[in-house]
């Protein structure tokens, strides 16, 4: 199959979908990958390491794009990309498409076929190429809301581990998945008093085992919500309903009833975030102020710590890339019941029920496509 690496556009992102290693696997298997000139630089591999792979480097856009059968990316196609896709093309990258009204229209417009990482599932109810992405954006939230608290950035001021004699820091945690376990983790570590809130008593159940009472776990309700913005220093938003937009669980009247100065980190931003005054930020601009609250919504978080990013992603994603380019898309998915799920649009058609209904539209069955 012929595979095309481009580098990724998107503010800031320096991650990218395929490692030397990963090329080699593929080019092992006779496949031909090219990879865009300097695609790699961001996560500290050169162009030289993919020809030592058996790669192709090609400074040609344009006939990158057009060569290919199978795209790999890691961000979502911008307006450029999307306008390169024909029906001729398999994409296989993050989407969030129901936070993307525009990008889903411009998919379906295309006619190629997207299968998005992140609804992509396993025997275990998780999201495995999702969670490494999770893990580091948890691991990362806590940091750039510690950053966010100070003066400078429009914060309160406060040190989350407090000093002697001085209180630490209040963070809660809305939704306990990987996100926001990873958070939890890192603002127990800094010394915070953290808590979590989660619709699932199972997952609290195992958070409660886990911390031994070190992270308080609280069964996320209005009260609770309400509770957590009169008292916390930092909210990181962290839920999840897979493929869906975020519920909005902060709104914008509860802003008055929290300290000024206080940090929201929605992290949810990508599936359009939790909190109604949330908007998606870059690197290069990642908060801004509401009502005195400071907001941090960067939808490419991990896309700042790239090398560790990159190898943790791609980890994940190359046992699917080998089965599409082995197989093609429909055998793939047909022989995986947690890849299907990963297909969100081909030909024009929705196939995720969740992002339809974010729009109004209706999806077709994956199933019905891939057994033609
Ligand atoms: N901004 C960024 O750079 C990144 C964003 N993300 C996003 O972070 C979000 C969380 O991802 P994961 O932790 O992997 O998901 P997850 O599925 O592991 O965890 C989500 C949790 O939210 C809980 N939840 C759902 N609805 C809730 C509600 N109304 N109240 C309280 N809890 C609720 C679920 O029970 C679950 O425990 C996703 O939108 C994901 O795309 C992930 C990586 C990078
Ligand atoms: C999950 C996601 O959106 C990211 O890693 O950028
Ligand atoms: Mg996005």
């Amino acid at each position: 199959m012929r595979i095309a690496v481009p580098k990724e556009i998107k503010n800031h992102e320096y991650r990218v979908a395929l490692t030397p290693t990963g090329a080699r696997e593929l080019t092992g298997r006779g496949h031909h990958v090219s990879v865009q000139a300097g695609a790699g630089e961001g996560a500290g591999f050169s162009d030289h390491d993919y020809e030592a792979a058996g790669a192709r480097i090609d400074a040609d856009v344009a006939a990158l794009w057009q060569n290919a059968e199978l795209i790999l990316k890691v961000k979502e196609p911008q307006a450029e990309e999307v306008a390169r896709l024909t029906p001729d093309h398999t994409l296989f990258t993050y989407l969030h498409l129901a936070a993307e009204e525009t990008l889903t229209k411009g998919l379906l417009e295309s006619g190629a076929t997207c299968i998005a990482y992140e609804t992509i599932t396993d025997a275990k109810g998780g999201l495995p190429l999702l969670a490494p992405m999770s893990t580091v954006a948890g691991r990362m939230a806590v940091q750039a809301g510690a950053h966010s608290l100070e003066k400078a950035q429009g914060g309160s001021g406060v040190l989350l581990p407090g000093v002697p004699g001085v209180a630490p820091g209040k963070v809660t945690v809305i939704g306990g998945g990987v996100v926001g376990e990873n958070a939890a983790r890192m603002a127990l570590g800094l010394g915070a008093e953290v808590t979590i809130l989660d619709k699932s008593i199972a997952r609290l159940e195992v958070l409660d085992d886990r911390y031994q009472g070190r992270i308080k776990t609280v069964y996320s309700t209005a009260d609770a919500l309400d509770e957590a913005a009169k008292t916390a220093d930092m909210i990181i938003g962290a839920v999840l309903i897979p493929g869906a937009a975020a519920p909005k669980l902060i709104t914008r009247a509860m802003l008055a009833d929290m300290q000024p100065g206080s940090v929201l980190v929605d992290v949810a931003i990508d599936q359009g975030g939790c909190f109604e005054t949330s908007k998606p930020t870059t690197h290069a601009e990642p908060t801004y102020i509401v009502d005195g609250i400071v907001h941090y919504c960067v939808a490419n978080m991990p896309g700042a710590v790239a090398r560790t990013s990159t190898l943790g992603l791609t980890n994940a994603t190359l046992p699917f890339v080998l089965a599409l380019a082995d197989k093609g898309w429909q055998q793939a998915l047909s022989d995986d019941p947690h890849f299907l799920p990963g297909l969100n649009v081909h030909a024009g058609q929705v196939t995720y029920p969740a992002v339809a209904n974010a729009f109004g539209l209706t999806s077709v069955d994956p199933v019905k496509l891939v057994s033609q």
